[in-house]
């Protein structure tokens, strides 16, 4: 071979392997680089009292750990606290329905929770990288495992465990077979973002005549749950993950109506819940990426999600933000 062969040969070859390795990072689910990836260990992760609530003072000042979890009856009955807010972020208006629906449900942080010394929480995302994931027994093994909308566990048990302590939801995101899905305790949290969410759940718990108007997909008409198992979620978390996780306006015109995603939501929840925060499932492939499936559990793409008024690349940057200071720990990669 002569050396202008030799050479074109070479030239061939680093062509191929370029190639192969663009190829590579294309078909790849995604091309995020496995940076923030924290590797299982089989013993449990040392659990510090207190270490949440610590970052999440970083992150959302020191009042947020004063607010109650879920709202409560008499913040509306006795004291008739005012909100400055409309739904989502706040109550302003819809008091009198919310009223109805506390005095049928519970608002208390059940005593299995309440009684640990140091709560270990895993917030699991419904991302397609949970599957083959094998993570279930993991999953299991925390305190509280916090699940979201209609993300199912049955048939996934082996990836994403089978354990649900918390599950926030909404009404068009609540599954239609709620016994399969959840445990007889698991706590059921709605997530209120319209006067018709608790409307909703008023005319279930009640058996009240069902409204099939008012929202943006039919959610269940027959829901076959405990109203023990109900809570709801104060507003105020969805209010800080917007101002302080994403920047958000809070107060915004008509038109724009950006919203943190539920998971992100959840995060924002377990900081100020839990002493300990490590999640599962949580990331988004790229925006050039159209085929890409999103879901663990079904064949849909990022299209399905245009108008939902969410900036998952914005979101991405703020649990990168978290993973760095050390205030969660990833089990899938990011
Ligand atoms: C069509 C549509 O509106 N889809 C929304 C769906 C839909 O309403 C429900 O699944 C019920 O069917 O709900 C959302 O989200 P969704 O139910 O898809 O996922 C729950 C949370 O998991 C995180 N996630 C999900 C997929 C993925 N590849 N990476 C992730 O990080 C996100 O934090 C996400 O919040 C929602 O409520 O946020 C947001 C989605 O925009
Ligand atoms: C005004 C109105 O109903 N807007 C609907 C959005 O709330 C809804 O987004 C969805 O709204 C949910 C609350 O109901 C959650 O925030 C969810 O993450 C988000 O995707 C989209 C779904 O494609 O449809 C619009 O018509």
């Amino acid at each position: 071979m002569t050396s202008k062969s030799r050479c074109k040969f070479l030239a061939m070859l680093a062509l191929v392997f370029v190639v192969v390795m663009v190829w590579y990072s294309i078909s790849r689910e995604d091309t995020y680089f496995e940076l923030f990836y924290f590797p299982i260990s089989e013993k449990k992760e040392p659990c510090f009292q207190g270490e949440a609530e610590r970052q999440a003072s970083k992150i959302f000042g020191n009042h947020s750990r004063e607010q109650p979890i879920f709202l409560q009856l008499k913040d509306y009955f006795w004291v008739k606290t005012p909100s400055t807010y409309e739904l989502p972020f706040g109550t302003k208006g819809s008091e009198d329905l919310l009223l109805r629906v506390l005095a049928i449900t519970s608002y208390s942080i059940p005593e299995s929770i309440q009684s640990l010394q140091c709560r270990r929480c895993v917030v699991v995302g419904n991302g397609h990288r949970l599957r083959n994931s094998s993570l279930g027994n993991v999953i299991n093994k925390y305190d509280v495992v916090i699940r979201l909308n209609n993300a199912p566990v049955a048939g996934y048990e082996g990836d994403v465990g089978s354990k649900t302590t918390i599950r926030l939801f909404y009404p068009e995101s609540a599954h239609f077979d709620p016994k399969i899905e959840n445990n007889p305790d698991t706590l059921l949290v709605l997530v209120a973002f319209k006067a018709m969410d608790f409307h909703w759940i008023e005319t279930i718990l009640s058996d009240k005549k069902r409204v099939r108007k008012g929202f943006w997909k039919q959610p269940p008409l027959i829901w076959d749950v405990n109203p023990k198992q109900i809570r709801i979620l104060n507003p105020f978390f969805m209010e800080i993950a917007a101002d302080k996780l994403l920047s958000l306006p809070i107060q915004q015109s008509r038109k724009i109506k950006q919203k943190p995603t539920t998971g992100l939501l959840a995060i924002t929840l377990a900081l100020h819940l839990c002493d300990l925060v490590h999640i599962a499932g949580f990331g988004y492939p790229d925006a050039y990426n159209k085929k890409q499936t999103i879901h663990y559990y079904e064949q849909i793409t990022l299209k399905s999600m245009a108008g939902s008024g969410h900036n998952v690349s914005q979101e991405a940057l703020a649990i990168k933000r978290m993973l760095e200071m050390g205030a969660v720990k990833n089990l899938t990669y990011f």
